[in-house]
């Protein structure tokens, strides 16, 4: 039998880590290191167990990633990381393999992966294909909206919407990021190849986890695939074959009672795409859960590329 693979979570006990864990529990090929809750942010014990891991998920805060990354001294570990620390820096690659052959191979073969954002991943799978295969040049004025579950948040907004005693405010949809300075925005420029960033509207709501992202486009304003169909054909093409990304039957009837929820998704790690729309403006929306494909189930999905095994062993599609 071969070797297990060494894995550590650095950040087990967080809202990311913990999922990420119990992806593993039915693995038999990778052994975790485990950490006591005492030493889990002692640099010391981090260093040492980043060391003797084969791969270490980072899941915590872009400070603490990054000082992880600093903790590395040697050549063979590989690093996934699912902060937004690394996302757009040079000689990571972008763990959303989807997008193109080169993607994939730059997580097959790096020791540095950053994971997507999970606002991120719902807006670059709708837009990086309109870019790439032509439908809309990269200086298009891209706006999008987005709903999310409060674990997005990760444990603090998880505790704030789960208190006993909450505010008022927290019982409604809220709109944020309103300064236009979302930390996914960066991303969401450079991946697709966008000239500007996108003006983008993140809601967060009274649920648990699964979001919607949404692009809406002037049909007018395309270089071409003038026609929601045409649109919809390009997607469809685009990921077929792709187990975790599925692009549903044109119109909107496919969505439930003509309405995409936020929750649909919920505990899965794949990912739906619907047009919808009419002549004029086209909507085009990705349906996933934040903490699936848009963070531990892309992590894993990361992972399983980087070992050569089964791209969705151990996930729920
Ligand atoms: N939640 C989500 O849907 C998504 C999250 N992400 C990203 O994943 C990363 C983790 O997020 P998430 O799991 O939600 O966050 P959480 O706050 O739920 O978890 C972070 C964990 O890291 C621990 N931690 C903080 N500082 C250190 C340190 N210096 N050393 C070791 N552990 C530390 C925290 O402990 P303590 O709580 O005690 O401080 C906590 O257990 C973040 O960068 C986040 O932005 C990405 C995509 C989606
Ligand atoms: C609801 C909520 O607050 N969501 C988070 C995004 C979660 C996420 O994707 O975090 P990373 O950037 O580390 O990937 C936010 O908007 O900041």
């Amino acid at each position: 039998m071969s070797r297990k693979v060494k894995i550590f979570i650095d950040g087990s006990e967080g809202t990311t880590g913990l999922r990420i864990h119990e992806r593993f529990a039915e693995r038999e090929d990778v052994e975790l290191l485990p950490i006591s809750s005492e030493l889990r942010k002692d640099k010391e014990e981090r260093k040492r167990l980043i060391n003797s891991s084969d791969i270490t998920f980072l899941c915590l805060p872009d400070a603490a990633a990054e000082e992880s990354v600093s903790l590395v001294e040697n050549d063979h570990v590989r690093i996934i990381d699912t902060s937004t620390a690394h996302r757009t820096m040079e000689g990571w690659a972008y763990g959303f393999p989807e997008l193109s052959k080169e993607h994939r191979e730059a997580i097959a073969a790096g020791n540095r992966i950053a994971v997507p954002g999970c606002y991120a991943t719902g807006f670059i799978s709708l837009v990086y294909p309109m870019v790439a295969e032509g439908l809309i040049s990269a200086d298009y004025p891209v706006s999008a909206f987005g709903i999310s579950g409060y674990s997005g948040g990760g444990r603090k907004m998880i505790a704030a919407y789960e208190a006993e005693e909450r505010e008022d405010a927290l019982l409604a949809p809220r709109e944020y990021a309103l300064s236009q300075a979302h930390k996914h925005l960066k991303e969401m420029k450079k991946i697709p190849g966008l000239k500007r960033e996108p003006l983008f509207s993140p809601i967060v709501a009274d649920y648990y986890s699964g979001m919607v992202v949404s692009v809406p486009v002037y049909t007018e304003l395309m270089n071409k695939g003038r026609t929601p169909q045409e649109v919809w054909k390009y997607l469809a093409d685009f990921y077929a074959g792709s187990c975790f990304v599925r692009v549903m039957p044109f119109g909107a009837e496919e969505a439930s009672a003509n309405m995409l929820a936020g929750n649909a998704m919920s505990g899965r790690d794949s990912l739906r795409i619907y047009v919808t729309g009419n002549e004029d403006r086209v909507l085009l929306s990705s349906q996933f859960d934040n903490l699936g494909k848009g963070a531990s189930g892309a992590a894993i999905q990361c992972l399983n590329i980087a070992l050569g095994c089964e791209e969705s062993k151990g996930l729920h599609l």
